[in-house]
């Protein structure tokens, strides 16, 4: 609770209708989920307008609105001002007097490796002993409960409930993932990151940006918030970009580079990867039950991270050694085949272009994919990942993923043009099966001893995304299903 007089301080505001002086007892930017005595902060949307619901947030018990219009119904306490996103969290971080102040929070921005990297840091962090919060793709874990996420980075209003809840909780250090959406949505505003990640740059969410030098610019953002220390990956293209904005501390990592956390003799399998970790003052063996060498990437942000928060080298390394993997993301399904089967979220060219290479790294058979492209996402990727399929692929099964609003043959229409380029013949190199579940099961039956299948796209999620339904759906469900139906016939 929290009286209206109070919270308007911390906002630029513009104009204000009725009586200031009430308590309010929550804010909602959704009329539907309003309770009585709240506050209704109308957001313009990019599908409808929030200030059109106002009289069903009145309806639901609404005592005031925030908005950035001016409107007709005058029968409420109203405050206006330029921009409610930004106001929200303004507003938000207010009303729970400002969690983030309390907690160490560590911010992980990057197209690919955010949900890995906030995975590993939290990890080692919890071995290390000290409580923790995350907020991600995957999940939020705010204290010991566990809620669900449907977005990469939540609303405000969200961020400051999670947070608030944590620090209720006792939790000290808060991992989370910051999207691109997020920074340019204002989600994250009033949010003091004591350290900031910066994964790498790729093609991605052209639907959202309008270029990927805007993109970057809404990268950028996160490191320009505060002077709190920057871990940044020397070996990206961006990485100069992101050193010349970034206002603190850099502390750098990479392969390549002289750099802070450096990672030599990289030894990949299917099942890990081993390499030395080489840092001014040390140098220790790293033993992951992660695979592919971009893990080998977001291995030495977590570490590098954690290491500056000023906890000791061995024990991080004991740490993030213990991880066994993070659901979804290169996720091994063996029920004794004698060929791999390997469900992987790699959903942009980049991604993808990491995952078939590390599985052509050790295979002596074939690699098989199954992929499709998200429905209302980036068009422009759809004809990239066509390609790569069926460059870095021996056969590529072309399906759907979460085609949402999209017809599924209109986008693998976009996907095609990518793999018609190259004279690639249906049958032989590639096929298409519209359906994910025959699509998987198509690779199941085809897979020789030996050969890698790469199920990727849709990694941890439980769903298919078809517009007018969503059905559940689990990749690593149905390619068990599928083994086991094999292993009967
Ligand atoms: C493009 C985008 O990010 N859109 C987000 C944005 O939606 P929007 O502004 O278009 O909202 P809208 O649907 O037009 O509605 C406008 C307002 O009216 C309100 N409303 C609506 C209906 C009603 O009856 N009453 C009502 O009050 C809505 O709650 C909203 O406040 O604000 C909404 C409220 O916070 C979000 O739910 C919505 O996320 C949509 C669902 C989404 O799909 N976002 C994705 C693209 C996203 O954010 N992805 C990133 C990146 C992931 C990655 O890096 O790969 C993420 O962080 O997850
Ligand atoms: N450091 C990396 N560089 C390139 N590709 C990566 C990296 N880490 C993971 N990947 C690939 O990208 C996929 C997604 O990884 P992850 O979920 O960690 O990324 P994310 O940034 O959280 O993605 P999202 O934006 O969808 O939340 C993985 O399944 C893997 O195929
Ligand atoms: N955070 C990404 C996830 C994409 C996952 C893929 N399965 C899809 O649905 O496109 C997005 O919302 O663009
Ligand atoms: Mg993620």
């Amino acid at each position: 609770m929290i009286n209206l007089k109070e919270l308007v301080e911390v906002l630029e505001v513009e104009d204000t209708v009725g009586n200031l002086d009430i308590d309010i007892t929550g804010i909602a930017y959704d009329s539907r989920k309003i309770r009585p005595g709240e506050l209704f902060v109308a957001i313009t949307g990019f599908e409808v307008d929030g200030h059109d619901f106002i009289n069903g947030a009145i309806a639901n018990g609404a005592q005031a609105v925030l908005v950035e219009k001016d409107i007709a119904n005058k029968d409420v306490t109203t405050i206006k001002v330029s921009n409610t996103r930004k106001a929200l969290a303004r507003a938000s971080a207010k009303f729970y007097d400002y969690p983030a102040d309390d907690l160490t929070i560590i911010g992980v921005t990057g197209t690919n490796g955010k949900t890995t990297t906030t995975y590993l840091i939290e990890s080692v962090l919890d071995n290390l002993g000290l409580k923790t919060g995350l907020i991600g793709t995957i999940k939020n874990k705010v204290g010991t409960s566990i809620q669900g996420a449907s977005r990469t980075t939540p609303e405000s209003l969200d961020i400051q409930r999670f947070f608030a809840q944590m620090r209720e909780e006792g939790v000290t250090h808060a991992v989370m993932e910051v999207s691109s959406h997020a920074l340019e949505l204002g989600r994250v505003l009033e949010i003091d990151f004591d350290r900031q990640v910066f994964t790498n740059l790729s093609q991605d969410h052209l639907d959202f940006h309008q270029s990927l030098e805007d993109y970057l610019n809404a990268k950028l953002k996160l490191f320009t918030m505060n002077d709190k220390p920057a871990i940044i990956n020397f070996d990206d293209q961006q990485a100069d970009k992101i050193k010349e904005q970034a206002r603190g501390e850099i502390i750098s990592y990479g392969l390549e580079d002289e750099v802070d956390f450096k990672a030599r003799d990289i030894k990949i399998d299917v099942k890990g990867v081993n390499y030395q970790l080489i840092t001014k003052q040390n140098k220790l063996p790293v033993k992951l039950k992660l695979s592919g060498k971009f893990n080998v990437y977001n291995s030495l942000a977590a570490i590098a991270t954690v290491a500056s928060l000023g906890f000791d080298l061995t024990e991080i390394k004991e740490g993030i050694e213990d991880i066994c993997g993070v659901p979804g993301r290169f996720q091994l399904i063996d029920q004794g085949q004698d060929f791999g089967v390997i469900v992987d979220y790699a959903h942009t060219p980049d991604g993808m272009e990491n995952v078939l290479k590390t599985a052509n790294e050790f295979t002596t058979g074939r690699v098989i994919v199954v992929f499709g492209c998200g429905g209302d996402r980036d068009r422009k990727k759809r004809p990239i990942m066509g390609r790569l399929g069926v460059t870095l692929a021996d056969f590529a099964i072309v399906t759907s993923d979460n085609p949402r609003s999209e017809d599924p043959m209109d986008i693998i229409a976009d996907i095609m043009p990518g793999i018609n380029e190259l004279e690639k013949k249906s049958g032989e190199d590639y096929i298409v099966i519209e359906n994910r579940g025959e699509a998987i099961n198509k690779a199941v039956e085809m897979a020789n001893a030996d050969d890698i299948i790469l199920i990727i796209g849709k990694g941890h999620e439980t769903y298919q995304d078809l517009g007018d339904k969503v059905i559940d759906f689990d990749d690593s469900e149905v390619a068990r299903e599928a083994l086991e139906y094999r292993s009967e016939e």
